[in-house]
């Protein structure tokens, strides 16, 4: 259930059922009546409902909740953006079985209407937006926004693009959004993310097999990507079986970030890990650190020295390292050895002239390499994939790019941090609270990746959990919380999923519908239920 469908990946899955039998009125029918369910178990009877429909699909969908929620006693308006003559195809038979009244929409008939609305009901456009809003349609959606009526949307919040989360000119800020099938990167995405408000998957009766049709690159960062991959700790493990990770640290007055890191390898289950530090960092880091060892070295061939037993299996390095030659000088040793690697911070903005220099090394060495940057670092290294730099071109396109190019697993950090493999394959997490952006946070996300390739993950699965159980962390912690927190949070976060990887899978749940975000209680939402009438029935 964590794969992502772009719009034209959804619309495939569309065709292929649709190709398969199922007439396309069938699917809108149950699209429809998902969307009525929503706004029903949101919005009690009596509440004066307005829905806007647009031009195509979307505004069928709008035309089947109206009726079916004027069915149920709602007071319905309907407004309509365009011509009803030019409604085609699905959405033509969907208007035609509406009987209220089917009212023009502009940007000033629609203040009024908003008046006396309770709730509105989006479906001006979802995966068709084709272009940015601009005249009627925009003032629209500018009008909605500024009332803040509560909006349900269909499919995604209106001006939001669907494969990309950007806004196109103007989008709706909806309580709730109602999708189809599978969540679109949209969704996760940011800005798009912060505009859907509760996000609810319907089932509108697709079949599953589509997805291996299509082949979908997107996932959803969930443990279901790499749990297989994170075994509870078996009788019989011992320290040295759990891996050794190595943590660098800065010099003497800048040890915490190394200790933030060398603390969330430790709780993240490497069965040893070591700081290595220049002598008066030792010094100094040895009166905070317990568990984690100390070891001191001179310079880069110390410190590759200290590389050199095979045991020693995963290395850090950045957390306040310094920028420079001197970085550069370990981070060639670190990659000149056996160990996975974990590259933040000052490690990153070290290759900023010469990034080739970096991704030369790492190219087919055997053991993976994790870059962490956020969007700052990110722009040194690839400067052409910067966000400022490419247009439209969505963060999971310009993080697969990276990882691509790189040769190195790259995890783009932010509130929607995308990881991305060399082979395309790319998750987005969406469990991190805002919390997380706190001085440490990044050191601690580094350490716990560092933790996880120690304890023999592969690269992609130990950087896809590690931004997992980093947003599970701040999570738990909650507001307020400092870096020093994060790492402790990890024993109730493993043990819950330990708990759960001991689980038989669970049964498919009750509902039809299934819903993301926190606000709604679970399992009171209506079924789409299996009596759809189909207006105009095609079948
Ligand atoms: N059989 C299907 O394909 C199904 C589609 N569904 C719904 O159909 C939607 C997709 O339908 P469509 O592909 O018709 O697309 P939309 O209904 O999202 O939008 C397409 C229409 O909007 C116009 N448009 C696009 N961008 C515009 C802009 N910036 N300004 C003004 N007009 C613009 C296009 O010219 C076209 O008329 C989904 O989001 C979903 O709600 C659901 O009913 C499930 C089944
Ligand atoms: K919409």
């Amino acid at each position: 259930m964590n794969e992502l469908l772009t719009p034209a990946e959804m619309s495939r899955a569309d065709r292929l059922t649709i190709d398969a039998g199922t007439p396309g009125i069938r699917l809108m029918e149950r699209a429809g009546r998902a969307v009525a369910d929503a706004t029903a178990f949101r919005h009690v009877l009596g509440t004066r409902v307005l829905v806007l429909c647009g031009p195509g699909n979307n505004g069928g969908d709008g035309f089947v909740a109206a009726r079916i929620l004027a069915e149920r006693g709602y007071a319905v308006r309907l407004a309509l953006l365009g011509d009803r003559s030019r409604l085609s195809g699905d959405a033509a038979l969907a208007a035609a079985a509406w009987r209220g009244a089917t009212e023009p929409l502009d940007g000033d008939g629609v203040v009024p209407m908003l008046a006396q609305a309770g709730v509105v009901v989006d479906a001006l456009f979802g995966a068709g937006l084709a272009r940015t809003l601009e005249g009627e349609a925009r003032r629209v959606v500018e009008a909605v926004d500024r009332s803040g009526r509560p909006v349900v949307a269909v499919d995604l919040p209106s001006g939001i693009d669907g494969r990309t989360g950007a806004v196109c000119g103007a989008a709706l800020h909806a309580q709730t959004t109602v999708t189809f099938f599978r969540r679109k990167p949209g969704h996760l995405l940011m800005p798009g993310r912060a505009h859907c408000g509760t996000v609810i998957t319907a089932d509108i009766g697709i079949p599953d097999w589509t997805l291996r049709e299509i082949g979908p690159a997107l996932r959803q960062n969930c443990p279901a990507l790499w749990l297989d991959r994170l075994p509870a700790p078996r009788l019989g493990d011992h320290k040295y079986s759990r891996g050794h990770a190595l943590v660098l640290s800065g010099p003497a007055l800048r040890t915490g970030a190394a200790r933030l890191s060398a603390e969330a390898a430790l709780r993240a289950g490497a069965g040893l890990v070591t700081l290595v530090a220049p002598e008066a960092a030792a010094a100094i880091a040895a009166t905070h650190l317990t568990a984690v060892m100390i070891e001191a070295f001179a310079d880069a061939a110390g410190f590759a020295a200290l590389l050199a037993d095979p045991r020693r299996n995963a290395v850090v390095l950045g957390p306040a390292a310094g920028v420079g030659e001197g970085t550069r000088a370990l981070v060639a040793a670190a990659l000149a050895g056996r160990a996975g690697l974990v590259l933040d911070a000052d490690a990153l903005t070290s290759f900023a002239d010469a990034p080739e220099t970096l991704f030369d090394r790492v190219r087919g060495r055997p053991a993976p390499v994790i870059l962490t940057p956020h969007e700052g670092e990110f722009a040194r290294l690839f400067p052409d994939l910067a966000e400022r730099a490419v247009g439209d071109r969505p963060k999971t396109e310009r993080a697969v790019a990276a990882a691509r190019r790189s040769g190195a697993i790259v995890v783009l950090k932010g509130t929607d941090t995308v990881v991305a493999a060399p082979d395309g394959r790319a998750a987005i997490n969406d469990n991190a609270p805002p919390d997380l952006a706190t001085a440490g946070s990044g050191d601690v996300l580094a350490g716990i990746a560092g933790g996880l390739l120690a304890r023999g993950l592969p690269g992609y699965e130990a950087a896809a959990a590690a931004v997992w159980l980093h947003g599970e962390c701040g999570r738990r912690a909650g507001p307020g919380l400092i870096a020093e927190d994060l790492a402790a949070e990890l024993k109730p976060v493993l043990a819950d999923l330990y708990r759960r990887a001991a689980l038989p899978p669970a049964e498919p749940p009750p509902v039809a519908i299934r819903q993301e975000g926190p606000t709604l209680p679970p399992r009171r939402l209506l079924v789409g239920s299996q009596d759809e009438d189909e207006p105009g029935g095609t079948d």
